[in-house]
């Protein structure tokens, strides 16, 4: 037996769990074959209580099956689900009072009906008591800037808006696992700065525990510490945003300003000179290593001005991990 305090700290738990589609494809004019899809193909992690993870991968890795799986919508082929203890294809109903679900891509809201009165209805539906629903409106109001916007149908909402009352609507039930699957869609870089401020309140005051799937990797800069990629199927990285950059050969840039414009510069071991623009020069060197020797050895033989050291960019990171599919650095559910 887990003891209680050890079953709350792994709020999800995913063990080789194994997601597979039958379809039907065309074969010539008549014939018709079925075909498998491994849509997830064996995947483990733990979520603790209170975690914001980030779960990312190419089109079609197979992240929505997952977050579907979580939610009871889809039950698994094989391998063993638990979400706040909850089997979740099994006690779909019992589960949906413990987590929140916002899909980026489509509104849980009532189309025809005011703001206000979609809340309304999920306050009926969760039975959520009145005191708690009242405190909990007011702070997504007030976090969300949705008061001028209560009154309003939910068609008439732009995404931005709209995506701010879906997300709101998740959370009016006190939920203690909230999914958002590419919550940052489509958004303008105002909204986007809004929603993610707001989850980064959430999981601070409430201790929400978040798992995001999305496409923007500022979301995942922003907001996570831990991030899991999917690729395939499976994992083929679980760690924090430091050794993913680390994982993925990530070089760090060291750019300077020198006095005036000047060759390349050269000389400077285990750093290369990858672009040069007037006085400005970038030199390329491994992410794991300190800049000081670099920054020491440059100035020494060169008329510095300033400098700054840029951070590997994740998205050429994440591209070769993708690449390099699931022979990947890292063992799935590792780290
Ligand atoms: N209902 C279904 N029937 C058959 N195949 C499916 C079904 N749902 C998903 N798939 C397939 O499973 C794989 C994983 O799909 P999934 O939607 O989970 O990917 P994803 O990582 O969420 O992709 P995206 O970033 O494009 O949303 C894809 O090959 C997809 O075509």
């Amino acid at each position: 037996m887990v003891s209680g305090a050890a079953a709350a700290e792994r709020l999800i738990e995913v063990d080789g769990v194994e997601k597979v589609f039958s379809v039907r494809r065309k074969a010539g004019r008549l014939r018709r074959v079925k075909d498998e899809v491994r849509a997830v193909d064996g995947i483990s992690f733990r979520v603790p209580r209170g975690e914001m993870v980030g779960y990312i991968g190419p089109n079609g890795a197979g992240k929505s099956t997952t977050i579907k799986m979580l939610t009871g919508i889809l039950v698994p082929s094989g391998g063993r689900l638990r979400v706040a203890g909850i089997d979740p294809a099994r006690e779909r109903t019992r589960l949906a009072r413990r987590i929140g679900v916002v899909f980026g891509q489509r509104t849980t809201l009532w189309w025809d009906l005011p703001l206000k009165d979609s809340y309304e209805l999920v306050r009926r539906m969760y039975r959520v008591p009145d005191t708690a629903y009242r405190a909990n409106l007011e702070r997504c109001v007030e976090l969300l800037d949705l008061a001028p916007l209560l009154d309003v149908p939910v068609r008439q909402l732009s995404l931005g808006q709209r995506m701010r009352g879906d997300i709101a609507a998740a959370l009016l039930h006190d939920p203690e696992v909230l999914y958002l699957d590419e919550p940052t869609i489509g958004l303008d870089v105002i909204s986007k700065a809004k929603v993610r401020e707001f989850l980064l309140e959430v999981n601070a005051e409430r201790g929400t525990t978040v798992l995001l799937t999305t496409h923007d990797l500022t979301d995942i800069e922003q907001l996570c510490r831990r991030v899991m990629v999917i690729d395939h199927g499976r994992l083929v990285y679980d760690g924090g945003l430091a050794g993913l950059r680390a994982a993925g050969d990530g070089e760090r840039t060291l750019v300077v300003d020198l006095e005036r414009e000047l060759p390349p510069i050269e000389g400077v071991p285990g750093a290369r000179t990858v672009k040069v623009e007037g006085p400005r020069q970038w030199l390329a060197f491994p992410a794991a290593r300190s800049a000081a020797p670099l920054v020491a050895a440059v100035a020494e033989r060169y008329p510095l001005v300033d400098l700054s050291v840029r951070e590997p960019d994740i998205e050429d990171v994440i591209a070769k991990l993708y690449a390099g599919g699931d022979s990947g650095p890292d063992s799935p559910g590792g780290a």
